[in-house]
């Protein structure tokens, strides 16, 4: 299978303080890995070195994709652009002439439900969800071949953040892209991803990875449910998560 994405001993510290290390990770090029871990494990920091946002002290990055895209939790709308003049930003960054431009946010759109009114709309005007979708079809109008997701469904509630899992699903599929997903939900990991990688806290390394059955787009709740939960009371890869979540809401 080609390789989207490989880290190879990886390694990041900031101010001194280590905060990944041993990390070895390869994302095949279609093939959707969520990235779980214990509150600063280093999951933003590993997406942000990947992505080339920062350099890593140590370790090498290879990125066997043509053009990748980042979708945070955040939406990081441009508030004085309406929400057409933001999805369709990085094209006019890069120069596509407008025609192409409108053809590409026309089909965007349609991906992710937003409708003609919507795009004319303003950030503030639009709902936490309606911009999520901007920030979305923003990442899918460059044609990716790689996306990086940085829990970006965290701030939605949950029948919001479920529609934009199907949509990223949805999406996957029609465009088979790669990408890392990073998400505290260990269901919300298991309905998007292909795979699941386990981050240890202070620069432990990747401690595992666990398979998802199936596609993601046929895949039952209620199986869903079943493997997370059997993730988190049975498997030692997830031991650490349950831990240390069991530390914060004690
Ligand atoms: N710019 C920075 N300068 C100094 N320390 C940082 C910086 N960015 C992150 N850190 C620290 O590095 C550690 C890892 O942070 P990071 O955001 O990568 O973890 P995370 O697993 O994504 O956390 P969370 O799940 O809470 O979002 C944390 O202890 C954080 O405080």
């Amino acid at each position: 299978m080609k390789t989207g994405l490989t880290l190879k001993g990886l390694r990041h510290a900031y101010l001194g303080r280590t905060v990944l290390d041993h990390i070895d990770l390869e994302v095949p090029a279609s093939e959707i890995v969520a990235l779980v871990g214990p509150s600063g494990s280093g999951k933003s920091t590993l997406v942000h070195l990947a992505a080339d946002l920062l350099t890593p002290i140590g370790g090498r990055v290879e990125r066997n994709y043509k053009r990748h895209a980042m979708i945070f939790q955040e939406p990081r709308l441009l508030p004085w652009a309406t929400a057409a003049e933001n999805i369709v930003y990085p094209l006019r960054i890069s120069g596509t002439s407008r025609r192409e431009a409108r053809a590409r946010l026309k089909s965007v759109a349609a991906k992710v439900a937003l409708l003609p009114d919507d795009l004319e709309k303003y950030p503030g005007e639009l709902s936490g969800g309606m911009r999520q979708r901007c920030a979305i079809a923003r990442a899918l109008i460059v044609a990716p071949d790689f996306i990086y997701f940085d829990e970006p469904f965290t701030a939605l509630d949950v029948a919001l953040k479920r529609r934009m899992q199907d949509l990223v699903i949805a999406a996957t599929q029609s465009s088979s892209f790669g990408g890392i997903f990073v998400t505290h939900d260990l269901m919300e990991a298991a309905r998007i991803a292909h795979r699941v990688a386990v981050l240890d806290v202070g620069g432990g390394g990747i401690v595992g990875e666990r398979l998802v059955p199936g596609t993601p787009s046929m895949r039952d709740d209620a199986e869903l449910f079943a493997l997370s939960q059997r993730w988190i009371r049975e498997d030692t890869v997830f031991r650490h998560i349950h831990d240390v979540d069991e530390r914060m809401s004690g």
